[in-house]
């Protein structure tokens, strides 16, 4: 998203400036040139973002025709995200490594799965970029639940305009998770609730087979500790590739007592 002020790309003045022309021997004084800050802070995100993603392809390499799906995507977020909160405006400048590498990590976790449903997708992470690495894989889907109508709306965009075998659903998890149609392979949430609310959500889905990929943060141990009151589970934990984060996978839950 580049905002030009106006005469942004114009070559620098060299027009008079006060001064010239009025009988001052000291010689011509050349107008300060003016500099379009706006267009100058856009250009310096512009290089911050470009090489943040060749860190975030280290970290999670993708197709030439993800890198472009992925592309499309971020320019739409960017230019949605003056309107629209999608992500933490802090984030910005590490797009790549932040969110859309900390979402691709997940693929290897589950490499056979077709069918995904991401709950609570917000501005599309995990859900859109799996969507755009899943493009090529015929019989792919992936279901994303969002109850913010504005947020399910910039999801609908961004699946129309990266082609990707997405599907919005404009709802509670709580009462849509169930009636999604067809077999869910991986279940995923990202930043949306506690561990033990994230199992009741995905339980539904997980009863029919799918598994469970979380990514949550550094305090993942008490919220492990917290879960096990009210679930069984056996959860595998993996390290994130993006930061301090984990992914806690689960292939089953029972509710306790
Ligand atoms: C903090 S955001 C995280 C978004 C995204 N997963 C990410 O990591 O950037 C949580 C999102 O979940 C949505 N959400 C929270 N509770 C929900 C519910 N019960 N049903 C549907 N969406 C929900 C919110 O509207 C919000 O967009």
């Amino acid at each position: 998203m580049k905002q030009r002020g106006p005469g942004g790309d114009r070559p620098l003045s060299r027009r008079s400036g006060p001064g010239e022309g009025t009988g001052h021997r000291s010689g011509p004084s050349l107008a300060k040139p003016k500099i379009d800050k706006s267009n100058a802070k856009d250009q310096a995100l512009d290089s911050i973002i470009a090489a943040d993603k060749r860190e975030a392809l280290k970290l999670a390499p993708v197709s030439r025709e993800t890198e472009e799906r992925l592309d499309r995507y971020i320019a739409l977020l960017r230019e949605w995200q003056a309107k629209t909160n999608l992500v933490a405006p802090s984030t910005l400048p590490h797009l790549w490594t932040r969110h859309i590498a900390d979402s691709l990590q997940l693929l290897d976790l589950a490499p056979d799965a077709k069918r995904w449903a991401d709950l609570g997708s917000g501005g599309g992470f995990p859900g859109v970029v799996l969507a755009c690495a899943m493009a090529g894989t015929p019989g792919a889907s992936v279901h994303l639940v969002e109850r913010i109508a504005k947020k399910a709306a910039f999801l609908r965009e961004a699946i129309r305009v990266t082609t990707s075998p997405g599907v919005v659903h404009l709802a509670e998890i709580g009462d849509n998770v169930d009636r999604i149609t067809g077999p869910v392979d991986c279940v995923t949430a990202r930043a949306l609730a506690p561990l033990h609310q994230l199992i009741g959500f995905a339980e539904p889905l997980m009863r029919q087979g799918a598994k469970a990929l979380f990514l949550k943060g550094q305090d993942v141990e008490a919220e492990l500790t917290e879960a096990a009151k009210y679930w069984n589970i056996q959860p595998q934990l993996h390290r994130s590739r993006t930061g301090d984060g984990w992914i806690v996978e689960l292939t089953s839950v029972e509710r306790r007592g």
